[in-house]
């Protein structure tokens, strides 16, 4: 069965809906201003609604602030929040509690130790989503994690996998981790926060849609 794929760090319409158009099943919306990817709120909004009922849409925070969570929530109303910096499980039940939308948890998968900490979101997160350690940025950054850390882990809750994808990778890595979502950004960007829409076409296809 193909996994699902988020196409992350969208800011176009014209991008978000081939990004659909195409077959993912998931876009991202990176709202954090040190990104190349960043859109503020009202294009947020608008890509948004575009995507609204094709595609499940996914917000992207990082540790923002109490007002800026509600801010955010309020004006774009997103299907899934994948809170990307270092929440704690109560922020995110906090914040599950409030709101219709999935709660995502995306942690920088370094060794064996993560996958006994993320135990702390089981029952608050809907999903994880292993991406490489952080550098100058959480995220976006290009680089892979060993993916063999995820080799014969049982997970106990839904996953996903993230850093450093690409068209040539990615068939790969879900072969190697078994991964049920993949999710890419730079692997199919021409420069960074610009992103191609035939690496977007090329990624789709070599995940199995
Ligand atoms: O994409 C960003 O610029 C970004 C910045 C800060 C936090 C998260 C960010 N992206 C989150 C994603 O879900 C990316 O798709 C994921 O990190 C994989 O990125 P890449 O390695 O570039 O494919």
């Amino acid at each position: 069965m193909s996994p699902f794929v988020k196409i992350c760090g969208l800011s176009t319409p014209e991008t978000i809906d081939a990004a659909i158009d195409l077959g993912a099943t998931h876009i991202g919306l990176v709202h954090y201003a040190p990104s190349p990817r960043h859109v503020d709120l009202k294009t947020a909004a608008a890509l948004r609604q575009r995507a609204a009922g094709r595609a499940k849409v996914a917000l992207l925070l990082v540790n923002a602030s109490q007002k800026e969570t509600s801010d955010a929530l309020a004006a774009i109303r997103p299907d899934i929040i994948q809170f990307h910096g270092t929440e704690t499980p109560e922020w995110l039940a906090t914040v599950k509690r409030l709101v219709p939308a999935e709660i995502w948890k995306a942690v920088g998968l370094k060794d064996a130790g993560t996958l006994d900490r993320i135990e702390q979101y089981r029952g608050i997160a809907d999903r994880i989503l292993f991406d490489a350690p952080a550098q100058a940025l959480p995220g976006g950054t290009g680089t892979r994690f060993d993916w063999s850390l995820l080799k014969n882990h049982r997970h106990s809750m839904d996953w996903g996998v993230a850093g450093g994808l690409t068209p040539d990778n990615v068939a790969q890595a879900i072969a190697e981790t078994g991964a049920p979502l993949v999710d890419v950004s730079s692997g199919v960007e021409s420069a960074p926060g610009v992103k191609d829409v035939d690496k977007i076409a090329a990624f789709l296809k070599a995940a199995g849609l």
